[in-house]
């Protein structure tokens, strides 16, 4: 693993820490510095500071609270190795978890360069500060989803896309209840004008993803149904701007939507997919349609495929395929896929595979 990937898997273990002490699960660590050091980071929760209190007491304390499980991130030297053994102790003695692997990520990526918590901030602006292009590296996981027919269509020419059975798209709405966002084209949008919400399993509106639209010149209707309150919903346009578009953005951010604004022409998709694991969109299901496809294979973007492949053919060299645009030249331009799992669903198969980066 080289230095780049060492210092983008310490951010990724920076923000699971992130999200598990947002979540309510306490944070154990020394003092007042480390303290300081992890709201740099953006860490907030609670901490609880194991150098002022007998830690059987605080053990005792939090079980009486119900706590169940704690973040342990105690030093690396002698002394945070001997908080720890006795972290470990106290509170599995009580039934509750100490969640250690965080901490041991840090030591591990680090490679021992790290000596305590307190520090963790400076090591990581630093490192980030002469990184070149490290903001290029977080970037979402994304997850391509189609239902397609034998011969690779996604629709119909007259847009009849009914490919899908019925357990496949309990399938697909499960998988949208995992994903915190959803990404399509506005070519999609106009042609099925789609909720993309959890709608064909149980859930409750707060296991709805973001909706994502990619939107260069801001066709999008204002009746369209992923503006309505069912979800948030992001769209992404290019910068230029004009008093026309100046002012159907003030509408879309009146209704509560996100505008963001990248790229000249199209949408800059890799600017836009580092956003929005800024913004904390970490995984997201891309459900095309073609166009959109094409353009994040092209960037590189997309890490895993699932495809239904229904027992139907549309034909028609105008219907839309599973990935359209130019098209890649040569063989070797082409995206490098192994497949992972592949299995019968109702009448069609699923094939799932992982894209080589
Ligand atoms: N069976 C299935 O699983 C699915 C079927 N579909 C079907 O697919 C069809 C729609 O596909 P399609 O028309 O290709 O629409 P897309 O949803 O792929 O949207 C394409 C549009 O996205 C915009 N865009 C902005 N930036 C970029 C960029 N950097 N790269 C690529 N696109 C960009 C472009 O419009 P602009 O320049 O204006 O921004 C482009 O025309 C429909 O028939 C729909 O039913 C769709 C999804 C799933
Ligand atoms: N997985 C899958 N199978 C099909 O047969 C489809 N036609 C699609 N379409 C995608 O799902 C969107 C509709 O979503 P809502 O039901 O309105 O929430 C559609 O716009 C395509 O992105 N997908």
């Amino acid at each position: 693993m080289d230095k780049k990937e060492s210092l983008r898997k310490i951010v990724e273990t920076i923000d699971n820490i992130k999200e598990l002490a947002e979540y309510g699960i306490p944070v154990l660590i020394e003092g007042k510095k480390d303290a300081e050091s992890l709201k740099n980071l953006g860490i907030s929760g609670r901490f609880i500071f194991v150098s002022r209190t007998p830690i059987f007491q605080i053990a005792d304390t939090l079980k009486k609270e119900g706590i169940l499980e704690v973040i342990l991130l105690t030093d690396f030297d002698k002394a945070g190795k001997k908080y720890a053994r006795e972290i470990l102790s106290e509170f599995q003695n009580r039934g509750i978890k100490v969640n250690n692997i965080l901490r041991n990520e840090l030591l591990k990526y680090s490679r021992g360069d790290l000596k305590d918590i307190e520090s963790i901030y400076a090591y990581i602006s630093r490192r980030v500060d002469i990184m070149p292009n490290f903001d290029d590296m977080l970037l979402p996981h994304v997850i391509s989803n189609v239902g397609m027919t034998l011969d690779g269509k996604l629709a119909t020419v007259s847009n009849d896309s009914r490919i899908s059975s019925e357990n496949d798209l309990k399938r697909v709405h499960e998988l949208r209840k995992e994903v915190d966002g959803i990404l399509v084209g506005i070519g999609t949008i106009l042609k099925d004008d789609p909720r993309l919400t959890v709608h064909k399993v149980p859930a409750v509106p707060k296991e709805n993803p973001i909706r994502i639209v990619v939107d260069s010149s801001l066709r999008i209707p204002m009746t369209a149904r992923v503006l309505n309150s069912d979800a948030k919903t992001i769209i992404a346009t290019t910068k230029p701007s004009s008093n026309e578009k100046d002012e159907k953005i003030r509408k879309l951010i009146s209704m509560g939507v996100t505008v963001i604004q990248t790229g000249a022409k199209k949408v800059n998709l890799k600017d836009l997919m580092n956003e929005l694991y800024k913004q904390g969109i970490k995984k997201i299901l891309l459900e095309g349609g073609g166009t959109l496809n094409f353009g994040m294979f092209k960037e590189n973007l997309i890490s895993e495929i699932r495809v239904y492949v229904a027992p139907k053919i549309f034909g028609g060299s105008n219907a839309p395929t599973y990935v359209d645009g130019e098209g890649f030249k040569t063989v070797e331009d082409s995206p490098k896929l192994e497949l992972k799992n592949h299995y019968i669903l109702d009448d069609g198969i699923i094939l799932e595979y992982i894209v080589i980066k």
